[in-house]
């Protein structure tokens, strides 16, 4: 027997084409295309790469990408003068800082900077407060992927027991809030686990986030789950997740693939709540729906 694999490349796509429509509707209404500026600050490889990928997709989705590069002895003042200008410009419905941020700077003085209203990656205490308390905010773009691929996968969640694995502010947390949201049953387990296994073995959903390379193990899952993986580790054999994908096909009844799973989600995501914030401040409905 062997599991559905869910192809988050493909969902993206698709979300990504009904983005680009309103966009197209936006900027017809109110006469400027949305758009997202990105700070990258330093030249780490792996941030470049992704900043280069989020300003593709900004720019096929119809909006402006506002590409901002500081060195990375730049300083903590300079930064926050940059974020100080975005949060006053017009043009910009969006700002993302790419974390993580070079040793010396202080993310937390960094995305607390940020207005909460042009805040799409939802890092900001005001969005995880109006997120844990159901006011509308911005929902941080990965879980808030992974809760698209399991609704799509799955329809309606209610009841199901879901376990989180990691409790990070950026996917952790969040992940719960959603999950509580849609009347699941939210275990959350990380490093201080007791018996891991056995709290992973009554999940249907598992939301696996902790940065360690496959290790939730397929004999672990409840047969018929649906498995969800957040990982992106660099190993000598590839990229992995934090799943044994191989085990867990053989066991669950839904599996996202690394790559080609979460990671897309979450830049269709960002584009989302790039539209999102744009449409609020412009004074027009947002069509929730459909995206
Ligand atoms: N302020 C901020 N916001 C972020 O959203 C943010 C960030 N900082 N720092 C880094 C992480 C990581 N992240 C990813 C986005 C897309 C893929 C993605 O599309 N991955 C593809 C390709 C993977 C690959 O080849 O590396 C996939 O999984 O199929 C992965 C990871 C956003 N992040």
């Amino acid at each position: 027997m062997s599991a559905q694999i869910i192809d988050g490349k493909a969902f993206a796509a698709q979300v990504r084409a009904r983005i680009g429509e309103q966009v197209a509707t936006f900027h017809a209404t109110a006469g400027r295309a949305p758009g997202l500026a990105v700070v990258l600050v330093g030249e780490d490889p792996a941030s470049a790469v992704y900043v280069r990928a989020k300003g593709k997709a900004t720019r096929e989705a119809g909006m402006e990408s506002i590409e901002h590069r500081l060195p990375a002895d730049v300083g903590q003042e300079p930064l926050l003068a940059l974020i100080d200008t975005l949060n006053a410009d017009p043009a910009v419905d969006g700002i993302l800082v790419q974390l993580p941020l070079p040793a010396g700077m202080d993310e937390r003085a960094v995305t607390t900077r940020i207005d909460p209203d042009k805040d799409v990656d939802g890092f900001h205490p005001v969005n995880a407060g109006r997120l844990a308390t159901g006011i509308e905010g911005f929902v941080p773009c990965t879980p808030y992927g992974c809760l698209m691929l399991l609704k799509d996968t799955l329809g309606d969640l209610s009841g199901l027991d879901a376990v989180v694995i990691g409790r990070s502010n950026i996917v952790g947390k969040p992940m719960a809030q959603l999950l509580i949201g849609e009347s699941c049953t939210v275990t959350v387990a990380h490093s201080r686990t007791r018996d891991l296994a056995s709290v992973v073995a009554r999940a249907d959903i598992v939301v696996a986030a902790v940065g360690r390379p496959e290790m939730v193990r397929g004999e672990w899952l409840k047969p018929g789950a649906t498995v969800i993986d957040v990982g992106i580790n660099r190993t000598d054999t590839g990229l992995v997740g934090d799943v044994d994908f191989a085990g867990a096909m053989s066991v669950a009844a839904a599996v996202t693939p690394v790559p080609g799973g979460v990671g897309p989600m979450t830049i269709a995501c960002l584009l989302r709540n790039t539209l999102i914030s744009a449409q609020r401040r412009a004074g027009l409905a947002q069509d929730d729906r459909a995206l």
